[in-house]
């Protein structure tokens, strides 16, 4: 057994954290495009929309303490060392790797705080990772791909359902539909065989299956303003879609694509779904996100400790 300290890259997409970041994170986001004024002035209002800033900077460093501080409960002879690596806004990906390097490092754990594995997505945190430490001989790492199915993640959800549902009259019970949703992404990926969309419809039929939800089904959410084609159906075109064929009354939005309050959720479920359900006159839930509440941090260390023993299998 050794006693050097293990890695956990615990990477996210990153936010800014003030109004004059917007600009600079945008363009990292396209890409090192500027964006438009009439751009940064739609993203700027979405954000003070929400209360001037996203929520995300804080509970993603939140979450990555406390993911260390279970690591090193659990694994008492072990010693782990949390890095945060941010997909758009520093600090970057290769910045972690490089501290990492610099603090001796050998070996790491990599997770991605969303469950579903995408070209778009998982495959380029991990590849961004391990791309730097190739070329400063940084840690080697092992590499968690997804875990969207994870028990402990199904069944947080699920209980966030069934609580839910609590506050439903039982006779409506069958007037109640849950969406469950994840980011969408170009179309393309489709073709690519890529196994985005699989990986949501599993998560859901599990949590469904957890939770005995009568009605469900899945939906695509926050696509992109570009010309190709985003995977759909969009969850409020879904909603309007839901009520008119079905007569649903309750609507439960869960984001499971996403694991922490920020603009995707505080505004494209919170604010842009409600005012769909608003103008139907049907209620508007959504469970509370996963964030860093205890049952979520006991997911996320259960995740990499079962990477940890298949590497030494
Ligand atoms: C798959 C995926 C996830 C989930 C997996 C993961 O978490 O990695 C995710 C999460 C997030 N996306 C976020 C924010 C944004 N994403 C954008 C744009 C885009 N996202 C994409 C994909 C994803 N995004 C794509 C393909 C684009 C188009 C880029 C292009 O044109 O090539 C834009 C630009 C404006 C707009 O299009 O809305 C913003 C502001 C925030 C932070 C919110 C906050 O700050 O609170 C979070 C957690
Ligand atoms: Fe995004």
């Amino acid at each position: 057994m050794s006693n050097k300290k293990t890695g956990l890259l615990i990477m996210a997409y990153g936010t800014p954290r003030s109004l004059d970041e917007v600009e600079s994170y945008y363009t990292h986001i396209r890409r090192g495009r500027k964006p438009s004024p009439e751009q940064l002035q739609e993203l700027t209002e979405r954000y003070e929309q929400i209360g001037g800033i996203s929520p995300l900077a804080k509970i993603t460093e939140e979450q990555a303490q406390k993911i260390e501080a279970e690591m090193n409960e659990r694994y008492p002879d072990r010693e782990f060392k949390s890095y945060l690596g941010l997909k758009h806004i520093d600090p970057f990906i290769e910045d972690a790797v490089q501290q990492m390097k610099e603090d001796g490092i050998e070996e790491a754990v990599t997770l991605v705080l969303a469950p579903h594995y995408s070209t778009f997505s998982v495959k380029s945190y991990n590849g961004r990772a391990v791309e730097e430490s190739a070329k400063i001989g940084g840690p080697s790492f092992t590499t968690i791909d997804s875990w969207y199915d994870e028990p402990k993640y199904v069944q947080f959800w699920a209980d966030g359902i069934k609580q839910t549902f609590n506050s439903i009259p039982e006779n409506e019970h069958d007037k109640t539909v849950v969406i469950f949703s994840a980011h969408s992404l170009p179309e393309k990926i489709l073709q690519m065989g890529d196994p985005y969309p699989t990986q949501l419809q599993e998560t859901a039929d599990l949590i469904a299956k957890a939770a005995n939800v009568p009605h469900y089904t899945i939906g695509w959410q926050s696509a992109g303003n570009t010309p190709e084609p985003w995977i759909g159906p969009d969850v409020q075109d879904l909603t309007r879609d839901l009520y008119n064929e079905h007569g649903y009354t309750h609507f439960i939005y869960c984001p499971v694509g996403f694991v922490a309050d920020h603009l995707e959720v505080l505004y494209d479920n919170d604010y842009e779904c409600k005012v769909v359900t608003d103008e139907l006159g049907v209620n508007y839930y959504r469970p509370e996100m996963p964030n860093a509440k205890p049952e979520f941090i006991d997911c996320l260390a259960t995740v990499i400790g079962n990477a940890l023993a298949k590497e030494r299998m």
